[in-house]
């Protein structure tokens, strides 16, 4: 197989590649995103962008024993949402929900037969509405949760080392914060895996030009909480604009863009990025600060 594509031109290697990583692996693909980043100037007989646009979400393997694991995707703001699940007591936890993705997300919960004691936001997001407020409306004696520097109502306020407890596992909580003051980074017991929020993108990282932004707190928060961890460490972000789902630590320590610079060369990257302002910026702030429970 790898000797018929390294013969045939760049482009139809990567489209054979790609198709066949999709056809292999599940967790190969999230949605529209990646479809359109893969498929963007190739004419093929197919719609492949119609064929998978249904697709709400993906699965991965966890390598912890007894854990259950989902990545789910949220479109419009490319949010990435993540279930962790006890295997034997079904507590699990939920990460970054999105108000638009709230009845799939209670559906499968419902459909796994889980327990969800705890929704966490990783900050007070600028993009999208949280659903954690309308989902404690619908499931009983559910808590959310966020940093205690965010300002947000909750009923957890978390705090550095504080961790999230579902049945055999928790998260460590460790404050990161310079995308926002609140931003935080939950890391699995074993570090095997860690929530980097806005902070640490795959190849990117959080904006700093809003919401108590500051390019240094931002770098030496992601050196010092995040690239302190073992490089095979998984890193799950909660956005990502270009399709990519997962990387590690130490993948992120060597080819990070904007990380694997000095801290001046960071500072001036993140002052330069001229980035739009989120469009949901003015509606989502306030709504979030009330657990995306507000009145309009
Ligand atoms: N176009 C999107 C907003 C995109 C954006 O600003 N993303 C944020 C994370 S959500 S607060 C960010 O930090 N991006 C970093 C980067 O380098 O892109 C919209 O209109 O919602
Ligand atoms: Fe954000």
């Amino acid at each position: 197989m790898c000797s018929v594509i390294s013969r045939v031109r760049p482009i139809q290697r990567a489209l054979a590649l790609t198709l066949r990583f999709r056809t292999n692996t599940e967790d190969s693909s999230c949605g529209a995103a990646e479809t359109r980043r893969f498929y963007h100037g190739l004419s093929i007989g197919v719609d492949p962008l119609r064929a998978t646009t249904d697709r709400r979400y993906c699965s991965r393997m966890a390598r912890t024993d007894g854990l259950l694991f989902r990545q789910l995707f949220e479109s419009e703001s490319s949010t990435y949402t993540y279930l962790l699940a006890d295997t034997e007591t079904e507590e699990a936890v939920l990460i970054d929900p999105v108000l638009e993705t709230i009845d799939r997300d209670l559906k499968l919960i419902h459909e796994l037969g889980l327990n969800l004691k705890v929704a966490v936001n990783t900050h007070c997001h600028a993009d999208h509405i949280t659903s954690t407020g309308l989902m404690k409306k619908r499931l009983v004696g559910l808590k959310s949760a966020i940093s205690k520097h965010s300002g947000a109502s909750a009923d957890i306020h978390l705090s550095e080392g504080d961790k999230i407890t579902f049945g055999k596992h928790h998260l460590s909580v460790r404050n990161t914060p310079g995308h926002t003051d609140g931003c935080l980074t939950l890391v699995l017991a074993d570090q095997s895996m860690a929530f980097t929020g806005d902070a640490l993108l795959i190849r990117g990282c959080g904006r700093t030009d809003f919401q108590q932004g500051c390019a240094k707190r931002l770098y030496e928060s992601i050196h010092q909480k995040i690239f302190t961890l073992p490089d095979q460490c998984l890193i799950y972000p909660a956005h990502d604009y270009l399709g990519q789902t997962v990387s590690t630590v130490g993948e992120e320590r060597k080819f990070n863009p904007r990380l694997t610079k000095s801290l001046e060369e960071f500072v001036k990257i993140m002052n330069n990025l001229n980035l739009p302002k989120p469009s949901k910026i003015d509606i989502s702030v306030p709504a979030n600060l009330v657990c995306g429970l507000h009145e309009v």
